[in-house]
């Protein structure tokens, strides 16, 4: 573990209220873009390792419909932001506590670390290529941009999340954002309001998720 005295950090992450709060309180379901890329909209719950965890919304979610989720982050702040946050969670409620307990939080890159794990689903959420109204892009994201910066890896990470996986990758880009050059088609995608999630199935005959 790194460290980071998490009040030095800029990121603050919130499961309790917030948008992650009112996410979970809206009752948003398994037939939600996210889910079904992951494999999850009829029911299946994967072993899931996210391998770009950042503000751990995403994770959150996953684990709220009942997934084993590791989040894997490499920035120190955001690591300890995140870290700070599940505690929070864990003494808000026994409902929060038990979907923290889905979730494992692992410090490092994830290009290293996939290689010891063999999750089902992995999913990569790298920062995105910027957008030229950069209104449209939220505060939290903006925030969370000037401490990681850009992840110019991207394409390595998903090499290694493709060699890692038992199942599929799912990769979540921007709607209109061009894909990651070199890096080979999906094999389908399902689309969002603003984002797409590009879902890359690496062994068709194993049993579907
Ligand atoms: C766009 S954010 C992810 C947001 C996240 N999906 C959520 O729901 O909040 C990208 C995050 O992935 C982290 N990241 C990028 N590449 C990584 C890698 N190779 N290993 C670990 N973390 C990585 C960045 O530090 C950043 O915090």
């Amino acid at each position: 573990m790194p460290d980071v005295d998490p009040a030095s950090s800029p990121i603050v992450i919130d499961f309790v209220g917030g948008a992650v709060g009112f996410r979970l309180r809206s009752g948003e379901g398994r037939g939600q873009p996210l889910p079904r890329a992951c494999g999850m909209a009829k029911g299946a719950l994967p072993t899931i390792v996210d391998a770009t965890a950042g503000m751990g919304r995403d994770a959150f979610f996953l684990a709220s419909l009942g997934a084993q989720v590791t989040l894997i982050e490499r920035n120190p702040q955001v690591h300890a932001a995140l870290d700070r946050a599940m505690n929070a969670a864990c003494d808000h409620s026994e409902d929060l506590a038990a979907i923290i307990a889905r979730m494992t939080l692992l410090y490092g890159d994830s290009r290293d670390l996939l290689q010891t794990l063999a999750p089902e689903v992995v999913l990569v959420d790298p920062m995105h290529p910027e957008r030229t109204k950069s209104a449209l892009v939220k505060k939290q994201m903006r925030d969370l941009r000037d401490v990681v910066g850009a992840d110019p890896d991207a394409r390595e990470l998903m090499e290694a999340a493709l060699a890692a996986t038992t199942h599929r990758v799912v990769l979540k880009w921007p709607q209109r954002a061009a894909s990651i050059e070199g890096l080979r088609k999906p094999s389908h995608q399902i689309a969002g309001k603003t984002t797409r999630y590009d879902v890359f199935v690496t062994v068709p005959s194993s049993p579907p998720l």
